[in-house]
């Protein structure tokens, strides 16, 4: 840990690969085995605290936020000082013993508030995006990079894309990022003697936010609280680090963008109500304008309004929109 606190935002890994369809059909990249999995994250430097899956992927809570593998999709999500883009050499190593290759990649992270403990390769924004064109295959060529700013110097975001094709993508990612989380709220992330997880995930309101989502959660000592949920195909993930100076939340869920967007809308709602942050950032990455356009309507009347709205295109994924909000209360 930071000598000055715990850096809460994550950096987020999704990569893309393509194989043969009877790999594919024999699990894909599912078929990595355990010690592949912990070797993989040994480079990152976490390790997984559980793990449970369905018929459609496989998920992982670990001590440093989460994983989830898919047949043909990988998403890694670090916090701390991991070193999450060290996971890319073994990752490309193990997938090809399995026969893919990878087909795109996505890198995002919000502004550390610890900067300075970061080691190599996350430095700074330059010295990520150095490493990742070094170790990403050159197949995927269509690339770029770019810092979305807001009317905040703490919240911006930062995107790197990379891919060998256009995408055919129905699906939609929301991540949302919220710090100086409301205090009383943040104080029912601090475990009691004999805590079971399940019963932070009830009075938090966590299991309301997806009722239909199987919940995979892990309370920290003295302090903090990870969760994966599944529904069917969809996973969400939130992780909070609830210590007052540098508290932090994230939430992060997958949807298409066939679904009613109202879903999504109210599901933005009830994280809010959970946390009630001083500010938050969400960005949409998606290549339809069906959500984005609704959030902040959606949050302005629960006390949130909308600072700044940036929006870019990249190659491989649509367009992302970074949205920041401050409480009313601030
Ligand atoms: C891993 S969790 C959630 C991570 C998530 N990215 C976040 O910060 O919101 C981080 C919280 O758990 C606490 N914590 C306690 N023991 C920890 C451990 N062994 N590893 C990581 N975090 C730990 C940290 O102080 C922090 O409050």
């Amino acid at each position: 840990m930071a000598v000055s606190g715990f850096e809460g935002f994550e950096k987020r890994l999704e990569l893309h690969f393509s194989g043969d369809d009877p790999i594919i059909r024999m699990g894909g990249l599912r078929q990595l085995d355990f010690e592949s999995i912990e070797e993989i994250l040994n480079a990152v430097q976490c390790t997984v605290v559980s793990a449970v899956g369905n018929q459609y992927f496989d998920s992982y809570v670990l001590s440093e936020s989460s994983l989830f593998v898919y047949s043909t999709k990988i998403i890694i999500k670090t916090c701390g000082t991991t070193q999450l883009l060290k996971s890319i050499l073994p990752l490309i190593q193990f997938t090809s013993e399995l026969g893919f290759i990878m087909s795109e990649c996505r890198y995002t992270r919000g502004n550390f508030i610890f900067p300075k403990a970061q080691p190599y390769p996350h430095t700074n924004f330059n010295d990520e995006i150095f490493y990742l064109q070094e170790q990403l295959p050159i197949h995927l060529c269509y690339r770029k990079a770019s810092v979305m700013p807001s009317k905040f110097i703490s919240h911006s975001w930062h995107v790197f894309t990379a891919c060998n094709e256009e995408p055919n993508n129905d699906l939609f990612t929301i991540e949302v990022c919220m710090t100086e989380l409301d205090r009383v709220l943040a104080r029912k992330f601090f475990k009691h003697p004999n805590m079971a997880s399940n019963e932070m995930t009830e009075v938090t309101g966590i299991s309301e936010i997806n009722p239909n989502a199987l919940i995979c959660d892990f309370v920290f000592d003295p302090c903090g609280y990870s969760m994966n949920g599944i529904d069917g195909d969809r996973y969400s993930t939130i992780h909070v680090t609830p210590e007052d100076g540098f508290s932090y939340a994230s939430y992060e869920c997958v949807g298409s963008i066939y679904d009613d967007p109202n879903d999504i809308i109210n599901i933005l709602k009830k994280v809010v109500q959970v946390f009630r942050p001083g500010t938050m950032s969400i960005s949409t990455t998606s290549t339809s304008n069906e959500v984005w356009t609704r959030i902040a309507k959606a949050v302005e009347p629960l006390g949130m309004k909308c600072r700044s709205c940036t929006m870019d295109d990249f190659p491989s994924t649509g367009s992302v929109v970074f949205q920041t909000f401050t409480s009313c209360r601030k």
